[in-house]
């Protein structure tokens, strides 16, 4: 079910299928129930339960006794580590619920009708998959790179039997580069700060042999070849760009594995200064979680790297951003590597923001028309590719006006730029079966009726009033107006991507 929308200027509020949504943590009775908690719990002079959310080991217990009071899980992270906020973590689970829901994308349902996810960089806490597989029963691989993130996401996923069937804890090779965040691997296999952190110390992805890739990796084992292929393509064009680091779905992914999604809660930070800067909590986090070279933006920059050449191995693609001006960088670059649809959101996270962003390639799903609203003769058109600035509005007004024309009753709605037209099922029956002189007649009109009615209208587009494309013999009439509508809109690239005929 998707959430419900927003008014503009509106705070961006819990999703309301969170479970915290309308009944938030009770520390009174948590601590009743869990005496390890208690220690943490004392009463403000109002009388609320209160914990310090700078003490990482209140708000360690907190995460544990919520994960296993409301979610049946046993879970606990070593000293350090970053700690989640289940609350918060849940709305990222949730707007993905929404995605998948979701019309907007085509639905494929390539594991048997169950979604099958893959979370990038899991961590020791290892919380995505184990909320997406107790809440909704989804299926994941968590990678990662660190040891010690690896051994504890294994021992969360083995500790709750009911659901390790589901989860899988993949190894990210990071042999072939030295680690994106400036930590590299000691002689004793612990994982130490480089000195030089942020200098680091950058294996050159060009100078690799296939062996090394392969000897490490998790995927290789000879059944990989294509995607060994696409990652060493891949790595020479992010030797180019500057954007080092281990893997991250090319050469992590199996051959020929499909998913629904793809989420990563990224390092975000540059630094671990950078990193420190909400004194307000203590979550935890080690630089090799917190940090890499270029934060977040250039992490997200090589999943979407990723994504151009994976494309529809994955539904969608989505991430966390942690900065708004990151936000945009990122989608303007979405929009180079051609993605059909650019989704985002606004997370709640207590007294910060952050926003979800997600991606596809899968072609856009046609709008079908319910089946009540295909009784009522209520008949619905979806333009897409329409840049802002081209006057879209425009040719919204345009179809508007062409059924206004017939005497329908039109409404257009220039944010998900659609027009419905609702008549009888008489009344559609005769404009569909207009024929091309009525039709050519109504979009001059149209036309004329545009031109004269905007003098802001763009004059360098080309635009003759009155020109239309005339339908080909054997061209429904739905599609002759839908020609026109490209025609009259002075827009070059916009298409028409759906079209309905109603069921009538
Ligand atoms: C901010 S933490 C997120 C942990 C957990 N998903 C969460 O939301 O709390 C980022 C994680 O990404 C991991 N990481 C960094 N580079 C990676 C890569 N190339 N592939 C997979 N994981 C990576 C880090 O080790 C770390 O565990």
């Amino acid at each position: 079910m998707p959430s419900k929308k927003r008014k503009r200027g509106e705070r961006p509020s819990i999703h309301p299928r969170n479970r915290y949504a309308d009944n938030p943590p009770d520390f009174s009775l948590l601590a009743s129930l869990y005496p390890s908690f208690s220690q943490f719990v004392f009463y403000s002079k109002d009388g609320r339960p209160r914990i310090d959310w700078t003490d990482f080991n209140a708000t360690r217990e907190l995460t544990r006794v919520l994960l296993h009071h409301d979610h049946g899980l046993n879970w606990w992270i070593p000293d350090g580590q970053l700690c989640p906020t289940v609350p918060n973590r849940s709305n990222y689970i949730h707007w993905i619920e929404d995605l998948l829901a979701s019309d907007i994308i085509e639905k494929i349902e390539a594991n048997g009708g169950k979604v099958r996810a893959f979370d990038i960089g899991t961590g020791a806490n290892c919380i995505y998959p184990l909320l997406g597989a107790s809440l909704l029963g989804w299926s994941f691989v968590g990678s990662d790179v660190t040891e010690v993130a690896l051994e504890w996401a294994e021992k969360n996923v083995k500790s709750n039997p009911h659901i390790s069937e589901l989860i899988e804890i993949r190894r990210v090779d990071v042999s072939d580069t030295a680690s994106s965040s400036g930590i590299v691997e000691s002689s004793g296999g612990n994982r130490t700060e480089d000195s030089s952190q942020g200098q680091c110390d950058v294996v050159e992805l060009a100078s690799l042999e296939m062996k090394d890739f392969c000897d490490f990796g998790v995927t290789c084992k000879g059944e990989t070849d294509k995607n060994q292929r696409r990652y060493n393509e891949a790595k020479h064009s992010n030797v180019d760009e500057g954007n080092q680091g281990p893997p991250i779905l090319l050469g992590v992914l199996k051959e020929g594995e499909k998913f629904d999604f793809c989420m990563c809660n990224p390092p975000f930070f540059e630094s671990m200064e950078e990193a420190g800067l909400n004194p307000k909590t203590c979550c935890g986090g080690t630089p090799e979680e917190m940090v890499c070279q270029g934060g977040e933006r250039a992490f997200i920059s090589r999943i979407i790297e990723d994504s151009a050449t994976l494309k529809q191995s994955f539904r969608w693609y989505t991430s966390m951003v942690g900065r708004k001006s990151n936000l945009k960088f990122l989608m303007s670059k979405l929009r180079e590597v051609g993605v059909t649809i650019v989704k985002t959101t606004e997370f709640v996270q207590g007294q910060t923001c952050r926003w979800g962003l997600a991606w596809s390639f899968m072609p856009t799903a046609k709008r079908l028309v319910p089946s009540h609203a295909a009784e009522k003769s209520n008949l619905s058109f979806m333009l897409e590719g329409l840049h802002r600035q081209t006057s879209a509005f425009y040719v919204l007004q345009s179809i508007e006006s062409f059924f206004c024309h017939f005497g329908a009753s039109c409404k257009s709605n220039p944010s998900s730029f659609t027009v419905d037209v609702s008549v009888s099922s008489d009344h559609c029956d005769a404009i569909l079966k207009s024929d091309v002189e009525k039709l050519d007649e109504a979009s001059s009109h149209t036309c004329v009726a545009e031109s004269s009615s905007s003098a802001s209208l763009p004059t360098d587009t080309g635009y003759t009033p009155g020109k239309r494309v005339t339908p080909t013999e054997g061209q429904s009439t739905v599609r002759s107006i839908l020609i026109c509508v490209s025609a009259v809109g002075k827009i070059p690239e916009a298409q028409v991507l759906q079209r309905e005929r109603p069921a009538i």
